[in-house]
């Protein structure tokens, strides 16, 4: 689905990394660990389209970016759902409405009915539904983009250091949604510094865990 194949990324200032290949199979379930810096949130961006690799190839479902247009690539870009670092809500939208948004962009606002509401209810945000999400907690903001970033019935999802802010209670809540998502068949690829994260979500969940470190991605060693 997503295939990268010896990309090297550089912002101007050096090389953040290269040499790098990494595929997300129909189902499978990645971490991206490794220390702060080195490039993880880059990584995730060639693996949904957000930016061009300056070498190397990278594919999604099958298309290599360099010959998709913007059309193109944002056709490719629904059938991944991301979760960002920052969540990234329209403050003055109601939870619903922001959840939801995926969907009006994309001119099926019509669309928006029941299955709203099952998601909402899914991640356990059916009472916040009308709050804005300055009003939501850590946890409740992380489990309202996991929904906003599924809303398009995704066949990836993408998560962008999900649990980073969320009490260990929560994350554990959130990543069973993001188990529960795998095991209906989408590939997940997860950012973390979490490390007890990975390690409980090892008897969860048959996990590859990658480490992006001095500018190379490798197979995370026996610690995890
Ligand atoms: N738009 C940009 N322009 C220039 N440099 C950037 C840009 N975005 C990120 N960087 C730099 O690239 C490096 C990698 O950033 P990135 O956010 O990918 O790392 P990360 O591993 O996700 O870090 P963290 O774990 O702290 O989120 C950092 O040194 C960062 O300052």
């Amino acid at each position: 689905m997503i295939e990268l194949e010896n990309v090297a990324y550089t912002y101007g200032g050096g090389e953040l990394f290269s040499d790098l290949s990494l595929t997300l199979a129909p189902g499978s379930f990645h971490f991206l660990t490794g220390p702060s810096g080195a490039g993880k949130t880059t990584l995730l961006k060639l693996c949904y389209g957000e930016l061009v690799a300056t070498s190397g190839d990278v594919r999604l479902f099958g298309e290599d970016v360099r010959n998709m247009d913007r059309d193109a690539v944002a056709f490719a870009r629904r059938r991944i759902g991301v979760v960002h670092q920052d969540c990234q809500f329209l403050d003055h939208l109601p939870v619903a409405e922001n959840v939801a948004l995926p969907l009006t962009v994309a001119g099926r606002g019509g669309e928006v009915g029941s299955d709203l509401d099952d998601l909402l209810g899914w991640v356990g945000l059916s009472k916040q539904a009308s709050q804005l999400p300055p009003e939501l907690s850590g946890g409740e903001r992380q489990r309202a983009a996991l929904a906003r970033a599924v809303i398009m019935s995704p066949e990836v999802i993408i998560a962008d250091e999900p649990t980073g802010n969320i009490d260990w209670e929560m994350s554990q809540r959130l990543m069973a949604l993001l188990v529960e998502l795998n095991r209906m068949g989408n590939a997940v690829l997860v950012a973390t510094h979490d490390l007890a994260l990975i390690r409980a979500a090892k008897s969860q969940v048959q996990a590859r865990v990658l480490r992006l470190r001095d500018r190379k991605l490798m197979a995370a060693g026996a610690d995890l």
